[in-house]
């Protein structure tokens, strides 16, 4: 997690959840929370009921010896109905408030899942995937113990305070000041001991945060570590993280150890017992209380702290679900692409680059004024030193991001004015980091043209110099590849993407090189797989090995983000200028 994670888009830390975010989130549910909330307090007032007809029993059989049978039958009565009430009421809060739950829950997933389908994809490179993957599964998480089990053991406390105590205020009012004296004590030293755990809760999240990110940093670039021995760096970057963890662990541990120690003690059933028996010894030796109405407070005081004890932990659940709320609501507040007011089809797939700028920061061009056509039916190489704002330029094209002024259009029509499902089935784009998803192969194939056959999935993957390799693999087209496309090699994985390009049919293709060297014969493999895709469309590939592109209809160099030679490979030479430098450094041939 980035440290933009721990904090609002307004600069406030991500705990300092905006008031109300749960509230509006949790608003479609609202007459369900409500219902859920009066069936647990009535739950919970019905549970308190058998412990007041065992204190009026004892009251009647200690002041009554041997009379007043029917009353001690009619408490007995009251006490087992109160006791069924108790838990069909209970069951019933529990039904609502889990329907409630599991009804947000998925209406929120689908919010979620439909947002990001509507973000731009640059949004997603930006944030990369902790930041969704905590939406989707630990905020929501937080708001399903809210929503499921907070709000009814909060209710439920409340109410058994204000029933047990209002009962026990009947029987005796210096006797129940007394109870209400070490509950009061108990509210202090938490409200003590949870004052700043809004700031300890945020250095924790943040340090989670680095954990994870370590972790991913860890499995994602395991290769990587293993191969050049950077373990130690990465592994450290994960001891810092835990360590920090600890850290803020233990400095609020140390903070409130005393308050949460007399949180602990005088939420006690002991505390209260003493307290309660202490008192009422005096009270009945200096005959203002009699033993029976000790035993009544004995029975219902004594048992307050169970009833009261989870929603303390209740009350941090209902924190951590606002965290939880305000994370889920920005993500959902981050504006989508917009779409066009007046959608219009494209009329052709020439691509045409109009003093295209674009800056990530606001105040740096990484491309600046760049126009060029690159016609149907041609390939058009986009070349130039590293960070030169070659990628940059082609994002714009299936509007990762939007331009900063001037305009991309496609067939004559501004990308920005074609549907974004439209802009993007028009395009196949082939990048260099092969995403293969744990599937099939013949899956993998077919996310091209969802619903295509067998029959023209084979034809794609035969076009693509692919189709003997998928043969001879254990399962052939059924082979199920694991995310990473693991018994493929690189150049193979990239056939296999060439061959979903080829399936899709979209008449503008986006090719982003490999910059890695694969071996010759792999090489020609995927050259020979782009010279299919590419028949009659147009086709943009950005280059890093020039000779792979020497045959391309137009070559345009970039330099420092700015549009610097264009031509074919033989003019460019003939220029005698950056493209011929490139190319002689590369080539070992001098310009
Ligand atoms: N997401 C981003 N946010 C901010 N700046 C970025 C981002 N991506 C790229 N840049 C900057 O924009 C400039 C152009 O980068 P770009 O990746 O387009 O260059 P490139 O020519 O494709 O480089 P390479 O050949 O190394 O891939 C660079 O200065 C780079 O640091």
């Amino acid at each position: 997690m980035s440290t933009s994670d721990t904090r609002a888009d307004d600069g406030r830390p991500a705990g300092l959840a905006k008031p109300g975010a749960l509230a509006r989130l949790l608003a479609p549910v609202r007459p369900h929370l409500i219902a859920c909330g009066v069936l647990s307090a009535l739950s919970a007032a019905a549970g308190i009921v058998p412990y007041i007809a065992a204190a009026e029993i004892a009251r009647i059989v200690l002041e009554r010896p041997g009379g007043a049978q029917a009353a001690v039958w009619t408490w007995v009565g009251v006490g087992a109905a109160g006791a069924a009430l108790w838990l069909i009421l209970l069951v019933q809060s529990s039904r609502i408030g889990h329907y409630a739950d599991a009804a947000i829950l998925h209406d929120l997933r689908v919010r979620i899942v439909r947002h990001l389908g509507a973000l731009p994809l640059g949004w997603f490179r930006a944030t990369g995937s902790g930041r969704v993957k905590r939406a989707m599964t630990g905020d929501l998480e937080e708001m399903h113990e809210v929503i499921a089990h907070a709000l009814g053991q909060l209710t439920g406390a409340a109410t058994v305070i204000v029933v047990a105590m209002g009962y026990l205020f009947l029987v005796d009012v210096p006797m129940t000041l007394v109870a209400l004296g070490v509950l009061a004590l108990m509210g202090v030293c938490y409200r003590v001991s949870m004052r700043s755990m809004t700031s300890h809760m945020n250095r924790l999240i943040a340090a989670e945060g680095r954990i994870s990110a370590a972790s991913v940093e860890y499995a994602d670039g395991i290769q990587v570590v293993k191969a050049f021995g950077t373990g130690g760096r990465v592994l450290s970057r994960f001891d810092d993280a835990v360590h920090e963890y600890a850290q803020a662990f233990a400095a609020w541990v140390a903070e409130v150890r005393y308050s949460s120690a007399a949180t602990r003690l005088f939420g006690s059933e002991m505390a209260v017992l003493t307290a309660v028996t202490a008192a009422g010894l005096a009270f009945v030796s200096g005959g203002s209380l009699t033993v029976a109405d000790l035993v009544a407070f004995l029975v219902v005081a004594v048992g307050l702290p169970t009833s009261i004890l989870p929603a303390v932990s209740a009350s941090q659940g209902v924190r951590k679900g606002r965290m939880g709320a305000a994370h889920i609501e920005r993500l959902l507040s981050h504006a989508p692409l917009p779409e066009p007011e007046h959608p219009r089809p494209p009329d052709g797939h020439g691509v045409e680059f109009d003093r295209v700028t674009f800056s990530y920061d606001g105040v740096t061009n990484a491309v600046q004024e760049i126009s060029a056509v690159c016609p149907p039916g041609r390939v058009t190489a986009i070349v130039g030193p590293s960070g030169a704002g070659k990628t940059t330029l082609t994002s714009l094209l299936p509007r990762f991001y939007d331009v900063t002024a001037g305009a991309i259009r496609i067939g004559g029509i501004d990308v920005r004015e074609i549907p974004s499902a439209e802009l993007l089935a028009s395009m196949s784009l082939v990048f260099q980091d092969v995403a293969l998803l744990r599937d099939s192969v013949a899956e993998n194939i077919r996310i091209g043209r969802p619903g295509a056959g067998d029959h023209e999935v084979r034809q794609a993957a035969a076009a693509a110099h692919v189709h003997d390799v998928i043969e001879r693999l254990p399962d052939g087209y059924d082979t199920l590849l694991d995310g990473g496309g693991g018994g493929l090699s690189g150049g193979e994985r990239q056939r296999l993407t060439i061959a979903r390009a080829i399936l899709s049919g979209a008449p503008i293709v986006v090719l982003d090189e490999a910059t890695a060297a694969l071996d010759p014969d792999s090489e020609a493999a995927v050259q020979d797989a782009l010279a299919s895709l590419a028949v009659g469309k147009t086709v943009i590939v950005i280059a890093h090995r020039l000779h792979t592109i020497a045959g391309a209809d137009q070559i345009l160099v970039i330099d420092r983000g700015r549009l610097v030679e264009r031509g074919s490979h033989a003019e460019l030479l003939g220029l005698d200028g950056l493209y011929a430098r490139m190319w002689a450094a590369q080539e070992g041939v001098p310009a």
